[in-house]
């Protein structure tokens, strides 16, 4: 480096300006910047504007509404203030591309589940002990329907006339639930406790991450019952992909986790395979297409692609069970059927607590064997592996991200830790792996405490493509993908628009789409987001 001192001040003031110039220029939407459209650059500066009067007026100290205030603070705490933001409902209208890391047992709004659950007659509820106004703050309910021969005739799961473990059809119990324990509200209240995070759980009784994944793993627990219900799931996949593209998303892989097996037909019997809830995830696309069509938005929704997922706390020979599923149901079913893009077993995964359950090393001769059977078979279906969702350093679960690399994974789902791996970067950037990142789901499991000290910024900064995804956003309350775009814009004075425009468009490009589809899909995504871009511009005219 040249010596300063020798400098003019004008000279200095320009040389700094190239030395920061060529840092940016290794950013991922870096250029972008040099084939911007008017709109683009305009709705840029407008949204830099009111993010900084928010952050003055709203995000601020004197904003009496809210303690220990500050842009990109906990989300559970701030929810309810976003919403109102100017910002956020600019981020609403965002075309947002692809989401592509959502496991789909959390995909739907509780509220939409309990009243989906509510019309099932079926559908029965039970605890381990009667409830009481004390047991209830600790209490969780579990879900299951019955077979008509087997409904209950029991209707409280409270007092002395409940047997623990006993079946209530959950109607019943919620008529009768006592009025000391709140009513049926109160039944309401309690459901939708066990199935999400509340601010006290994940900033109070539950702050470490391996305490906030006790609870967050529960929430499974308690709605699988509900939703692994055939006539339930054929309406929630439905209400997803809905919702979904009403914030914007115009394509998605879903993470399904296979573990189960087998899910509850409507007859209440525990029997329907794998191959038919692919029938049903394939019928859903093209209901929700057509209903696209007939609105007059034809193409809001591109369709919907699998990535088969299971547990790793299973045996390896449960696992390569599963991963003989997986091929079985890619062979079955093609990536087009009736000339749509539907379904395909597109992408494999293991999924759940990575500092608490196996590694992939754990399951290595059984990786190993997948691919070598797909080569058999003449199929692929790639890796797309959680890796790096963690606090560790060096730890099993952290060699992840290497084990990740090596089996070739298409993307890194969170890949929250890779920002320690110098050498894994630098693999990212050059074979085009992206990130799947999740901020809101690391930040209430608790890998940060705020959204200024995500490591995002990391990865986008060295130029490796990021798709953002809200994970679970029934159990986080982060719906759709605004939230997640909220809060990675206000944490930032680098990232504007451009940043989020290039997000989003590497959301289809790192898709697993085939080159047509996905060629198709940008286009029409570089069409929606010119038009939101003027749009925006316009607001600071
Ligand atoms: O962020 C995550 N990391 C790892 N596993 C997850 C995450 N979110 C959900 N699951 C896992 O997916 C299954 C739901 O079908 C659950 O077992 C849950 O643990």
């Amino acid at each position: 480096m040249t010596d300063a001192s020798v400098l003019s001040v004008q000279e200095y003031i320009t040389k700094r300006e190239a030395f920061i110039n060529e840092e940016r220029s290794l950013r991922r939407e870096h250029a972008r910047l040099a084939v911007l459209s008017d709109a683009e650059a305009q709705a840029d500066r407008v949204v830099r504007k009111i993010r900084a009067e928010e952050a003055r007026t709203i995000w601020s100290e004197e904003n009496e509404a809210a303690e220990n205030i500050f842009p990109g603070m906990e989300f559970l705490t701030s929810r309810d203030i976003i919403v109102k933001t100017r910002l956020f409902n600019i981020l609403t209208k965002m075309p947002k591309g692809a989401l592509l890391h959502a496991h789909l047992d959390a995909m739907v709004n509780t509220r939409t589940l309990l009243r989906l659950a509510l019309e099932q007659p079926h559908m029965h509820i039970r605890v381990p002990n009667a409830l009481s106004a004390s047991s209830i703050k600790t209490m969780l309910p579990e879900f299951e329907v019955r077979p008509k021969e087997e409904w209950s005739t029991l209707s409280t799961l409270a007092g002395a006339f409940y047997t623990p473990g006993e079946w209530v059809p959950m109607q019943k119990a919620r008529e009768s639930f006592p009025e000391e324990l709140g009513g049926p509200q109160g039944f309401d209240a309690w459901v939708i406790g066990c199935l999400t995070i509340n601010p006290a759980e994940a900033y109070g009784t539950h702050k470490t991450t391996d305490k906030i994944w006790e609870k967050f793993a529960n929430t499974f627990r308690v709605s699988i019952g509900l939703i692994r219900y055939q006539p339930i799931w054929s309406q929630y996949i439905r209400e997803f992909f809905r919702t979904s593209v009403e914030d914007g998303i115009s394509y998605i892989e879903a993470r399904i986790n296979f573990g189960p097996k087998t899910m509850f037909n409507a007859e209440g019997h525990n029997v329907v395979p794998a191959r038919e809830w692919v029938l049903m995830f394939a019928e859903a696309i093209q209901v929700v297409k057509q209903e696209m069509k007939d609105s007059g938005r034809d193409g809001a929704f591109l369709g919907a692609r699998i990535i088969y997922t299971t547990i790793r706390m299973y045996t390896p020979d449960e696992v390569e069970w599963y991963t003989e599923e997986c091929l079985a149901l890619k062979q079955e079913f093609p990536d087009i059927i009736a000339g749509e893009l539907l379904y395909s077993s597109l992408g494999f995964d293991l999924v759940g607590h990575e500092d608490s359950l196996y590694p992939l090393t754990y399951y290595m001769p059984q990786l190993l064997r997948f691919k070598e059977r797909q080569k058999e078979l003449g199929i692929d279906v790639p890796y797309i592996f959680h890796a790096g969702e963690t606090l560790g350093d060096g730890t099993p679960a952290e060699n992840n991200l290497y084990d990740a690399i090596l089996l070739g994974t298409k993307r890194i789902g969170h890949g929250f830790s890779l920002a320690k791996h110098p050498k894994l970067l630098q693999i990212c950037k050059e074979r085009g792996i992206a990130i799947e990142m999740c901020p809101i789901s690391n930040e209430i499991l608790r890998l940060t405490s705020s959204m200024p000290m995500h490591p995002l910024p990391i990865i986008v900064n060295h130029g490796i493509p990021v798709a953002l995804c809200s994970d679970d956003p029934a159990v986080f309350g982060n719906m759709g993908l605004s939230f997640d775009y909220f809060q990675v814009l206000v944490s930032s004075e680098l990232t504007g628009l451009t940043m989020l425009g290039q997000i989003a468009r590497d959301s289809l490009e790192y898709s697993t789409l085939n080159p047509e589809a996905k060629a198709e899909a940008l286009s029409a995504w570089e069409q929606s987001w010119q038009k939101f871009c003027k749009e925006v511009a316009t607001l600071g005219a």
